[in-house]
Formats: structure tokens, C-alpha cells, sequence
């Protein structure tokens, strides 16, 4: 909430006539936020038949969409918003950055045209609360318009160094704020960092094993090298700023669609630092998605033998020599949870929940 705004004000609709904020942000499986160009016919003409086979569908107008496709981006996403039955499956858009010639015709055009349909809007390289203040007036002026009964949830990729200095004051400036995405390549860029990748890793980025001696030969004789994780501070900031503010984390985009292993470790650093979904450039990666966000049924079946044995949830007990309290009762709540929403959509997911024995 902005200092200068009442707390009485921050739940209060922005217009007369748009729909009450909500208090609270559902949570809602996300675990893939699967991109598609609604200006590519070929994409465009797979989108009904991804219905039930991911968390989240999103058409992305922004980068990635040639500038000589952006109406017919749009225009394209209005068409299959209206035409598509979405049922189970989230419709969330991507707009142009705010200082694009774009963003004000994407924000009117798409509530007008599928604001009943819209879950939630991404808005690209958002720099601070003001970014978010904007948007949020505007929405509610254009649901009040469009004769919406609920608010639309607004998304901010951390993609400028400036949006990562803002963090917290950006999940906090709306009630509207659902969740954040990291956006490796823009933030790179931004912050002047020398990779040129689509995120993941880097093999520059390590630390060395200690020379055995520190004459020369021990200098240059052969040393164990470990490479880094350079998204791991970025992440752990994001995902403060969510937890702090009963939002969710993601992770973004993975741009080397080739190499599906290395996709899957940086996907699984996001969900084990707290994220609760990642993005999908590629119908391959949804896949990815789904195994690392969901818990696995080891991890399931020992969360629960850890929830059984601490009872009323006070106390410490051993359990295969290991010590369990209410901390660690809390980490198991968590994946149980976790697993219990997944399993709600998700019916070969609750089946192989279904069937762990609990030892
Ligand atoms: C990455 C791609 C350009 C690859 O496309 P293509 O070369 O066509 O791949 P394939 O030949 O392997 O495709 C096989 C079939 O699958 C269809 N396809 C491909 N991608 C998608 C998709 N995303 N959704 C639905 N269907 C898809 C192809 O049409 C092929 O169909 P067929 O010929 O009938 O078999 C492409 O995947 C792509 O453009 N993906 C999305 C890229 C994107 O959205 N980028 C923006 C997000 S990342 C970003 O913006 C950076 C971030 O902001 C930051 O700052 O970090
Ligand atoms: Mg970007």
C-alpha cells in the first residue's frame, strides 16, 4: 500500500461502477504460463486443443511479436478469447511496455473485447509503484466501462535494475498485484551484466577448488570448477517481496529450448527457492513445467509422515533419525498443500497422489 493511502482507500474500487478489489489473491495453479503469438496463424490455430493440457494460457504482444504484427496480435488474442472455451485453463496477455506506442490500445481493446475472459495481465519492465498505480486506475475505468463483475489481476515482470530496486512497493501498490516474473534477458541487459542468453546459466560464472600449493605449479595444475547460479539473488528478492505481500513468484523464460536438461535444474532452483511456476516458450517446456512444480511423490509421502507423527503439531519427534518440529511441520504443510491443490485439477496428478502409503 502507497504511504500516502489510507488504509480504508486500498480495497476501494478506482472508478465508480468497476468491481471490488479482492483481499486476498486465490491461489491457482500456475505452474506453466505458456507463451503463444496471436499474430502466428500456426500457433494461434493450436491454442484451443492446449485448453486442459496447461496451468496458463498467454498471448504475448510484446517482445518476441514483430512490430508489424502488433494489431494483428491483438486483434488475434480478442478472436481467440472470444471463440475459446478456457474452462480449467487461465487466460492471462502479455501488453506492450507502458512507454510503448502500443500498451494504451492493448489495455483498451482487450477488456473491452475479452476483459470478461482475462485473468490476469503481465505488464513488462515495470519500473515502480507508479507503473502499477497507472495501470490500475486505467483498468478500472475500463472493466467499470466494460460492465465487468470482477477485477482483472495485474502481473509484473522485474526487468531493470530500477524494478528490482522497487521491488516490494510494486507487489504492494495494488491489490490487483498477483504475482511477478523474472525477466533474465531485459534485467541482464539493463543491469549492463555480459551474458547473452535467454536466462539460465553461464559457464564464466564459477568458483575454482583452492590450488593444492600456492607456488606456481599448484596455480595451474587442473582444478575443480563449480558453476554459479546467477539468478540466485534475483530470485530470493522476488520471492520475499510475493511471500511478503501474498503474492506469487515465477520464474521466466528459458530461451535455449534445445537443451531440456538444463532447462529443468534452472526451472527446479526456482520452485525449491519458492517460486510456484515458470514460463513455457515451447509446447516442450509444459512438460518441464509440470514435473518441477508439482511435488514429487517422495517428497509428498514424506511430508505427510512428518504431518502424522508431529500430531498436534507441537513438539519435536525423530523420525529416521531426524529431528521434526513445527518448522519442519510447516515446510511438509506447505507441500502438502501444495499437492493437495494440484491434485484438484490435475486427475493423473491425484492419482499418483491418491495411491502414496503413508509409512
Ligand atoms: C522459439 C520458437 C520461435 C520456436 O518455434 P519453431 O521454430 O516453430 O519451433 P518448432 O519447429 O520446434 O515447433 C514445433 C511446432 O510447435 C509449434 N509451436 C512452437 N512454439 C509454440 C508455442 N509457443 N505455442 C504453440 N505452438 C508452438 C510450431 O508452430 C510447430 O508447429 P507444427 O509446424 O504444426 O508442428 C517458438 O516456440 C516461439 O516463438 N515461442 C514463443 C517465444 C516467446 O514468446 N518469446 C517471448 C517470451 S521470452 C521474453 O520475452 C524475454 C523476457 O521478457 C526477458 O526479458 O527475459
Ligand atoms: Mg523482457
Amino acid at each position: 500500500m502507497p504511504a500516502s493511502q489510507s488504509a480504508k482507500d486500498f480495497f476501494r474500487p478506482l472508478a465508480v461502477g468497476a468491481p471490488t478489489p479482492l483481499t486476498e489473491i486465490p491461489f491457482r495453479p500456475s505452474r506453466a504460463i505458456h507463451f503463444f503469438d496471436p499474430s502466428n496463424a500456426k500457433m494461434a490455430a493450436k491454442i484451443p486443443a492446449m485448453v486442459g493440457t496447461v496451468d496458463v494460457l498467454l498471448g504475448n504482444l510484446e517482445d518476441a511479436v514483430k512490430a508489424d504484427n502488433k494489431l494483428a496480435a491483438r486483434e488475434g488474442l480478442i478472436t481467440i478469447g472470444r471463440e475459446t472455451d478456457f474452462g480449467p485453463t487461465q487466460l492471462w496477455t502479455r501488453i506492450n511496455s507502458l512507454d510503448s506506442p502500443w500498451a494504451l490500445d492493448d489495455l483498451t481493446a482487450l477488456v473491452e473485447g475479452i476483459g470478461d475472459k482475462l485473468d490476469v495481465i503481465m505488464v513488462p519492465k515495470v519500473q515502480g509503484a507508479e507503473d502499477i498505480h497507472y495501470v490500475d486506475r486505467l483498468l478500472a475505468q475500463l472493466e467499470a466501462k466494460a460492465g465487468l463483475d470482477r477485477p482483472i489481476l495485474v502481473h509484473a515482470i522485474l526487468e531493470t535494475a530500477r524494478g528490482m530496486a522497487n521491488v516490494e512497493e510494486i507487489c504492494g501498490a495494488s491489490p490487483r498485484m498477483q504475482g511477478l516474473s523474472l525477466g533474465p534477458a531485459d534485467l541482464a541487459a539493463d543491469r549492463r551484466m555480459k551474458t547473452t542468453r535467454v536466462g539460465g546459466g553461464h559457464p564464466g560464472y564459477l568458483v575454482r577448488q583452492d590450488p593444492a600449493t600456492g607456488d606456481e605449479a599448484g596455480i595451474n595444475a587442473a582444478r575443480t570448477t563449480y558453476q554459479q547460479d546467477l539468478w540466485h539473488y534475483t530470485i530470493a528478492r522476488m520471492v520475499d517481496a510475493c511471500a511478503m505481500h501474498g503474492i506469487y513468484p515465477y520464474y521466466g523464460p528459458f530461451g535455449d529450448i534445445a537443451d531440456v536438461v538444463a532447462c529443468e535444474d534452472q526451472f527446479r532452483n526456482a520452485f525449491l527457492l519458492g517460486c510456484v511456476g515458470t514460463w513455457s516458450l515451447h509446447p516442450k517446456q509444459i512438460a518441464i513445467a509440470h514435473k518441477v512444480f508439482s511435488p514429487s511423490v517422495e517428497d509428498i509421502a514424506h511430508a505427510r509422515r512428518v504431518v502424522a507423527a508431529m500430531g498436534d503439531g507441537t513438539g519435536a519427534v525423530m523420525l529416521d533419525g531426524k529431528m521434526e518440529d513445527d518448522a519442519s511441520l510447516k515446510q511438509c504443510l506447505v507441500v502438502v498443500r501444495l499437492a493437495e491443490q494440484l491434485a484438484a485439477i490435475d486427475p493423473e496428478l491425484k492419482k499418483q497422489y491418491d495411491a502414496i502409503e503413508v509409512g
